[in-house]
């Protein structure tokens, strides 16, 4: 079986190691001349995952053409770049598996929305949960949702992708599956800002425990079911990255929480923490759609250079609730 994976981050290089070590035959596609040059010269993505060991099965390419007669393709560069890619690349009507984790900003989008705009005739999927891309590039165990409208499809894209090490979970639910990538990613800042700012462990569980009660809100307002929500790609992955420097979005949020201002951090990096993108538009939906998202207003005013102090005054301050 031939794969083609769109996008050689470290997620995207992580992904193709696991199914070229399954035996599959895997054409890498990286928009970076240096990136495409050190997998296939030195079998090292070192720009974007510089310790993983790479499968010399892993072609990469920087010609999207190459990717065309894959039998299924991974969608992996960063949320809001996943129209742009789409649109560029002739996919015929082949299953897309969506992979980014975001909302796209202007339009409130999630990928498979995106998607299904730019590929009308694919079939498409979302594989999510809880995954740092060096953990499963080195084979540790690793559990993920994938979601599917088509039953025989997801069975069909269960059995490729799964491998000794990464188990993959079957679900119809595509927007609860985006739902949680997209929100955990904002919230993992609020949570590295705790951190950073040394407001202690209390306030780091009460981050996760309120940020999941507004995931819910918020997914259930997007058609999401709570399960899903509750499941590996929300409640998974939520408490992973918010609980580890290894994830991007939280270690923005020590940054923030240390002082540091959130723009000049942004604009040092190639890497993405896709929740400083997502969490403006995240806001913007959310109050279109009249759902209270208190932390992910926090998120976007520290975001904007708002004081970790007053910011986390004014979250204790606000008027008392029932919790349910
Ligand atoms: N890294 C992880 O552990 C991990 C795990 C699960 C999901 N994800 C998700 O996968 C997606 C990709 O993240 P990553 O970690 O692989 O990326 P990365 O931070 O390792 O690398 C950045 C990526 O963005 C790409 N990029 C930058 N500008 C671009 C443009 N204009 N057009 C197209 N691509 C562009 C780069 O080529 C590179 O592939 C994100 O949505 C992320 O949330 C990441
Ligand atoms: O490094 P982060 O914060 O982008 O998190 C990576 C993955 O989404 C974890 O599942």
């Amino acid at each position: 079986m031939k794969i083609g994976v769109i996008g050689a981050g470290a997620w995207g290089t992580a992904l193709a190691q696991v199914a070229a070590t399954g035996g599959k035959d895997v054409t890498l596609w990286a928009r970076e001349p240096e990136v495409v040059a050190s997998i296939n010269d030195t079998h090292v993505n070192t720009l974007f995952l510089p310790k993983a060991k790479l499968s010399p099965a892993i072609r990469a390419t920087g010609d999207l053409a190459e990717l065309g007669d894959a039998e299924a393709l991974l969608v992996v560069v960063p949320a809001q770049h996943v129209g742009a890619v789409l649109r560029e690349i002739d996919v015929a009507s082949r299953p897309l598996v969506l992979c980014a984790k975001g909302i796209e900003a202007g339009t409130r989008r999630l990928v498979s929305e995106i998607a299904s705009e730019a590929r009308p005739d694919s079939p498409l999927a979302v594989l999510s949960g809880p995954t740092f891309a060096h953990e499963v590039a080195a084979g540790l165990p690793t559990a993920v949702t994938l979601a599917c409208a088509d039953a025989g499809l997801r069975d069909a894209l269960a059995e490729r992708l799964a491998s000794p090490s990464l188990r993959p979970y079957a679900s119809d639910d595509v927007v609860g599956a985006e739902i949680g990538g997209a929100v955990k990613n904002v919230l993992a800042i609020a949570c590295g800002v705790v951190d950073g700012a040394g407001l202690g462990q209390n306030a780091r569980a009460a981050v996760i425990a309120r940020g999941f009660a507004e995931m819910t809100r918020y997914g259930i307002a997007r058609g999401a079911r709570v399960e899903t929500l509750s499941g590996l790609s929300g409640l998974g992955d939520l408490v992973l990255t918010c609980s580890s420097t290894s994830s991007r979005n939280f270690s923005l949020g020590v940054g923030i929480g240390e002082g540091r201002p959130a723009a000049s951090m942004l604009a040092d990096r190639r890497t993405v923490a896709e929740g400083a993108f997502t969490a403006p538009v995240l806001r913007e939906d959310a109050r279109a759609r009249g759902v209270d998202m208190p932390v992910t207003e926090a998120v976007c005013a520290l975001l904007e250079g708002a004081d970790v102090g007053a910011i986390t005054q004014a979250l204790l301050a606000r008027p008392l609730r029932p919790e349910a």
